[in-house]
């Protein structure tokens, strides 16, 4: 997943969207940029790294006008080179920059037929770029210099016939306004709000609900999936169904991790989705294992603290901060290599050890993906004097690759893939190990929005909810993007990184 923000204001946005992007940082961490447009001309600064240390008192100053978007970056396509770090521009019909969360799966096809049909050149290995030349071009079909609405909901129902995947996305048009989408599934989420100023009504777009709240927008509601909206830059509103077809399937495993506990996404609390995982699992074991001998639950900061919680509050036992997180490293899943995250997880998380001396401790985790996490705390609250190490996991097991925008590309680096539970059991060395099963999950997930017809749920059972994923199509993604293709030389981001970044982002 990535961070996406976008508004329409009446007074300068740059600090607000810095500020926006700073509160969606755990979407992506690897990149960010932020755009501006005043006076018929566009303000960039994007560069890798994280929000704080992207942009220095220098680019805010150049950031300037009242309509702007930006992005935080984990990439899932491409590499992670800054030439592919968003918002990325095109300069016909319309000065165009665009934001993208999540990730097509029909990129390849998409980039021969913007070559040999529609006369555009790709630089980069990015999707989102091919996802920008897509809209560009639909939009030249229009051909017209004074868009209109109409135009741009014409552009986007095109965009929806050709792109496949997952895209949720902000794009701002020189002259024109901003506008905003979601894919017909809707997989990826965005939400838009509002809020009054003494020069009139200002609207400001964003990946979570999180984000508007801290800017102080009221939120509106979330863009219906396949539906665009479109504010022009005097602030008039419009909003139009784009899609054919549209049906409700977000990602569950936002739920589960990807999102704030305090957001709310599509009609869904974060945070109460998290508590009732922890009722279910809690139920689970009273029913499978009522003669438990667990002492202390261990929550495994960050994210799984909610359910937790709940689950020792259902149990009647103590809950336990047994490990301290060090708050200045960031979310250890979605950094870029397999090294990285295996080192991290030790210098992020202690043990307090009097709270595993001679206990048996039941550690609880949102998921268990690749088992980088599990395997080293599991070990940790050994060494720590624990005398039995039972293990929950707040989402079933993970055995399928993900295809719409977080970057679990090979089925062979996640801990469940071909294992039995039994078998994860033994891998990530735990006594016991407890999942949440998957119609528990969806349940938890649902009772805050029954209107959701299904929920991607891809990773946990395979099926993929736009319905072009196929056996080739995953071993193809395995090939590029498994950690030892990435690390391997021919698609590693070297070349990448002498890529002309074709915009002067410093
Ligand atoms: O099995 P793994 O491959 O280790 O992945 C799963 C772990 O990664 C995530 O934590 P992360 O450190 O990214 O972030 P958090 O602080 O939000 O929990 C997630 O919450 C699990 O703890
Ligand atoms: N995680 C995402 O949403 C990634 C967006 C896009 N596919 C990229 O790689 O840049
Ligand atoms: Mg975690």
């Amino acid at each position: 997943m990535c961070g996406i923000v976008g508004i329409v204001g009446k007074y300068p946005v740059n600090q607000s969207i810095y500020d926006g992007l700073t509160v969606l940082q755990h979407r992506g961490q690897d990149a960010a940029g932020i755009v501006t447009e005043s006076g018929g001309r566009m303000f960039l600064r994007k560069a890798n790294g994280m929000v704080r240390d992207v942009f220095r008192q220098e680019h805010m100053e150049r950031l300037q006008g009242n309509i702007g978007i930006g992005h935080c970056r984990y990439p899932t396509a491409g590499s992670p080179s800054s030439a592919e770090a968003q918002p990325l521009y095109v300069n016909s019909p319309y000065g165009i920059v665009l934001a993208h969360n999540g990730n097509l799966t029909n990129s390849e096809q998409l980039k021969r037929e913007l070559f040999e049909t529609d006369r555009r050149h790709i630089n980069t290995r990015s999707d989102s770029e091919v996802l920008l030349n897509v809209l560009a071009h639909e939009l030249q079909v229009e051909n017209t210099l004074k868009l209109t609405p109409a135009n741009v909901f014409n552009a986007v129902a095109r965009v929806h016939k050709r792109c496949k995947g997952a895209y949720a996305v902000v794009a701002l048009i020189t002259g024109f306004g901003l506008l905003a989408f979601r894919d017909p599934n809707g997989i990826r989420p965005a939400v838009f709000g509002q809020r009054e100023t003494d020069k009139g009504i200002e609207y400001m777009v964003a990946s979570e609900s999180v984000a508007l709240d801290v800017l102080g927008y009221t939120r509106v509601r979330d863009i219906h999936p396949g539906e665009a909206i479109y504010i022009t830059h005097d602030g008039e509103f419009h909003h139009q169904q784009c899609a054919t077809n549209p049906v409700y399937t977000p990602c569950i495993f936002e739920h589960v991790y990807l999102a704030r506990p305090d957001s709310i996404m599509d009609d869904v609390s974060v945070y109460k989705a998290r508590l009732r995982m922890g009722e279910k699992l809690a139920a689970q074991i009273q029913r499978d294992w009522p003669d438990h001998d667990i002492d202390v639950v261990i929550p495994i900061p960050d994210t799984s603290t909610t359910a937790a919680m709940q689950l020792a509050n259902e149990l009647g036992l103590k809950l336990r901060h047994g490990f301290v997180k060090n708050r200045y490293i960031g979310r250890t899943f979605i950094m870029p290599a397999q090294q990285m995250r295996k080192k991290s997880v030790r210098s992020k998380l202690n043990a307090i050890d009097l709270e595993f001396a001679g206990k048996n401790v039941l550690l609880v985790d949102d998921s268990i993906v690749r088992g980088t996490t599990s395997q080293q705390i599991i070990q940790m609250a050994r060494d720590a004097g624990a005398t039995k190490v039972y293990f929950a996991s707040a989402a079933p097991p993970v055995r399928y690759p993900n295809v719409y925008g977080i970057d679990m590309p090979a089925a062979s680096e996640l801990v469940a893939h071909g294992r039995s539970e039994q078998e994860i059991c033994a891998e990530i060395g735990a006594d016991k190990l407890i999942y949440q099963s998957l119609d528990d999950l969806i349940d938890c997930a649902r009772e805050g929005n029954p209107h959701i017809s299904e929920f991607d749920t891809s990773v946990f059972n395979g099926h993929y909810v736009t319905g072009d994923v196929d056996e080739q199509y995953l071993q193809a993604l395995e090939n590029q993007r498994s950690d030892s293709a990435k690390s391997g030389g021919k698609s590693s981001s070297m070349n990448d990184a002498a890529l002309i970044d074709l915009q002067n982002a410093d």
